[in-house]
Formats: C-alpha cells, sequence, structure tokens
C-alpha cells in the first residue's frame, strides 16, 4: 500500500490537455525519480511472479506487450526481469516489414495499432501493459492483434485505471492497475 501512496503522488493532472474536457494524467515524475520508478517496476513484477499469474511452469509469461508509446519504458524492463520476449504495439505506419492491425477509439480520438506479423508464435502467453487504461480502446486493440496472432492474454496491466469510464468490462483478460482513480 505504501508503494500505492508513493507512486500516486508522483502523478499530475493536466486539465483540458491534450483536448478541452480531458484531464490527462502524467506518468513522467515516476521516471524523474529512480527510488520511484524501481517501486514501480518491482511492484508490477511481485504481481506477475507471486499475485495473479505465478509462475507455474503452466502459466509462465513468455511475452510482454507493450503499447506505443508510453508502455514502452515499462515493458521492456519487466520483460527483461521475467526472461520473457518484448514486442511492442505501435500506431500504423511505424512498423517494418508484415504487420497486422486493428483500429480503436481513444478517450480522444480515434487510431490504429499494429504488430508485426509472426512476434508471437501461437500458444505463447501474455501480459500486455500500458501507462494507463481510459476507454479501453487502446487495450482492447491489443488484445485483438495477439488472439489474431494466436496468443493467450494472461493479464492487462497498468499504473492508472480510470474507473469511472469501466474500461475492464471489454478486454477478454483481468486488468490490474496500481492507481485507481474515479476523477
Ligand atoms: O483506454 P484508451 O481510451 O484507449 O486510452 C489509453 C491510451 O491513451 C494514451 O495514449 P495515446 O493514445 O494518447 O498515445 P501516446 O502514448 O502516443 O501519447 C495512453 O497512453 C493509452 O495508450
Ligand atoms: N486522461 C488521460 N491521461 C493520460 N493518458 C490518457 N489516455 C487516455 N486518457 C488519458
Amino acid at each position: 500500500m505504501a508503494d500505492v501512496e508513493l507512486i500516486k503522488k508522483c502523478l499530475t493532472a493536466h486539465p483540458d490537455f491534450p483536448k478541452k474536457g480531458i484531464v490527462f494524467l502524467d506518468i513522467f515524475p515516476i521516471l524523474r525519480d529512480p527510488f520511484v520508478f524501481e517501486t514501480l517496476i518491482t511492484h508490477f513484477i511481485q504481481h506477475i511472479t507471486s499475485h495473479t499469474i505465478g509462475l507455474s511452469e503452466k502459466k509462465r509469461v513468455d511475452v510482454i506487450v507493450g503499447l506505443d508509446a508510453r508502455g514502452f519504458l515499462f515493458g521492456p524492463i519487466i520483460a527483461l526481469r521475467l526472461g520473457a520476449a518484448f514486442v511492442p504495439v505501435r500506431k500504423a505506419g511505424k512498423l517494418p516489414g508484415a504487420c497486422i492491425s486493428a483500429s480503436y477509439e481513444k478517450e480522444y480520438g480515434t487510431d490504429s495499432f499494429e504488430m508485426q506479423a509472426g512476434a508471437i508464435t501461437p500458444g505463447q502467453t501474455v501480459v500486455v501493459i500500458d501507462d494507463l487504461i481510459a476507454t479501453g480502446g487502446s487495450a482492447k486493440a491489443a488484445g485483438e492483434l495477439v488472439a489474431m496472432q494466436g496468443g493467450q492474454t494472461l493479464e492487462y496491466l497498468f499504473v492508472i485505471e480510470l474507473m469511472f469510464l469501466q474500461a475492464a468490462s471489454k478486454l477478454n483478460a483481468p486488468v490490474y492497475s496500481i492507481v485507481k482513480t474515479d476523477d
């Protein structure tokens, strides 16, 4: 609980960014404090290894999928610590080679996500990570890309969950978020 409070205290709210009516929650202050950043990474690792998923042979995490752009800040570190692969999901047009794509709506617009074809092999277990879940549009599209490759999403992880948008019910696996907010 102490680490949740520590992480929460670092978040800053920016009203009317990037559009009027949106209160943007910024996670970058966490990264400016190495102790808080380490606390956050350790929190996710402990959750994955001991709490929900467990590193039994059956439920080993094969792949961490990170969402463009802020999922890239956490995903590769978590993947390295677990000995898992890291696979990026990027905004359309950014990845070379054959890609699969899925469009989505998010809190402030529409977008299309891509993943490199073959980046996940059928049967691999996957955990999806991003900084924040709002409407769940981004996470849902990422889950669709994992499923299109035959991967099995075990869980979705976020630093922040905007509870009032009730996004978790749209996803095909449980959601775990460190900071839950109704603001
Ligand atoms: O749950 P949703 O309504 O889909 O919104 C959540 C997404 O929105 C933000 O990214 P954004 O699309 O702003 O892209 P960025 O990371 O490139 O800034 C955030 O980092 C999530 O990826
Ligand atoms: N309110 C918000 N703050 C930060 N990132 C977001 N992505 C979607 N909604 C957001």
